[in-house]
């Protein structure tokens, strides 16, 4: 026995949904917290999230409330809000935690401002809960529907890694230990900057020669960054870093390509996120990952580009422009 017997899950979304579904198949008690009514509605009744998961028929066992006092029982919590909602979120939940009960960090991104990253913002949220991170490639459809996806459960103890992952794994949802909290955050953060260029590309047409010399790089980014701040190289290397980057930045399905995409046809960045009432972590990261490299004296001229395109610096094409002229140089990380 792992000792966790009612798992809460922080945010109504679709990653939210697929992981409650995912608990919920494990046949753990599972209560959701999910921000608007409706959504609670619709997952109690009709067993489907049709605002942000429509067409998955989600367990019957599923308790979804927007009331984050019904969470007080969990022996575990999934946070997966968006990083900037993250911090208001978790100050009121952390009136209800049950004491030393474990967060497990879902989310991507970093707090614009501070600088945070997610880890360190439940750290001052919830002081002394024992922090992990579930990350890697896995689009919440896929995950709820059942189908394979293998992810990085980070966490500093490993016993605690190894219980969470008894809790959390099964044969189509295959979490792989990681001691690299910061590691897997700055992979899931920086990736989703990063399909955002990915899709740039595709959308001007640019070739797959430019896709790959694009993850390639952007790979090396992403380490560089990591390692400035402490992590290890390989972790990057792994799902939560490689693995999330070739997904995200492969498949429209992907909110951050997608919107890379349209950016590259010629659509305006408010018209784009207008039109959907899904999160779009990359944009958001962006001024923050950029900030971050900064401090650290890390070169990460993709996510700048990235960056002066979403603040509205620069066009698409001059930040093609700026980054084909870069003079030439090593390849090492
Ligand atoms: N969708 C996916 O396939 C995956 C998403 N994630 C991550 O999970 C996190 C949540 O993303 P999704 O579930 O996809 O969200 P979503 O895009 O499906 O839904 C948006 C969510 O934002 C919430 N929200 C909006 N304003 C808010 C506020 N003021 N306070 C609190 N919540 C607010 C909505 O209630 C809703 O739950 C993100 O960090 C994302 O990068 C990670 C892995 C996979
Ligand atoms: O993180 C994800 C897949 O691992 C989801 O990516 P998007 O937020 O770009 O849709």
């Amino acid at each position: 026995m792992n000792g966790f017997h009612h798992i809460a899950v922080i945010g109504g979304g679709a990653w939210g949904t697929a992981l409650a579904q995912v608990v919920a198949k494990s046949g753990l008690q599972v209560t959701l917290w999910a921000r608007e009514r409706e959504v609670c509605e619709d997952i109690n009744t009709i067993r489907e999230n049709r605002t942000y998961l429509p067409g998955v028929a989600l367990n019957g066992a599923i308790h979804a409330t927007n009331d984050l006092g019904e969470l007080a029982g969990a022996d575990m919590a999934l946070v997966v809000t968006p990083a900037q909602h993250t911090r208001a979120t978790m100050e009121v939940f952390a009136r209800h935690q049950r004491d030393g009960a474990p967060l497990v960090l879902c989310s991507k991104g970093i707090e614009q401002g501070s600088l945070k990253l997610m880890s360190e913002v439940l750290a001052e949220t919830s002081p002394g809960s024992p922090i992990a991170v579930l990350s890697g490639p896995s689009f919440a459809a896929d995950v709820a529907r059942g189908l394979p996806t293998a992810v990085t459960l980070a966490c500093e103890d490993p016993d605690l890694g190894e219980k969470l992952m008894a809790a959390l794994g099964s044969a189509s949802f295959r979490p792989y230990y990681a001691p690299d909290v910061v590691g897997a955050e700055i992979g899931g953060s920086v990736k989703n900057v990063l399909a955002i260029a990915a899709g740039i590309v595709e959308g001007k047409g640019l070739g797959k020669s430019a896709h790959a010399a694009l993850i390639a790089r952007g790979f090396a980014e992403m380490t560089r960054l990591a390692v400035a701040l402490g992590a290890k190289a390989e972790t990057l290397s792994g799902l939560c870093g490689l693995g999330d980057l070739v997904l995200t930045c492969s498949s429209p399905q992907s909110r951050n390509m997608s919107c890379g995409l349209a950016l590259g046809r010629g659509e305006r960045l408010q018209d784009i996120l207008g039109a959907r009432n899904s999160v779009t972590e990359g944009v958001a990261s962006a001024p923050a990952v950029v900030a971050l490299a900064r401090r650290h004296g890390v070169e990460m001229p993709i996510c700048e580009a990235v960056n002066r395109v979403v603040s509205g610096k620069s066009g698409v094409d001059e930040a093609i422009k700026d980054l084909l002229s870069r003079p030439f140089t090593s390849e090492a990380v």
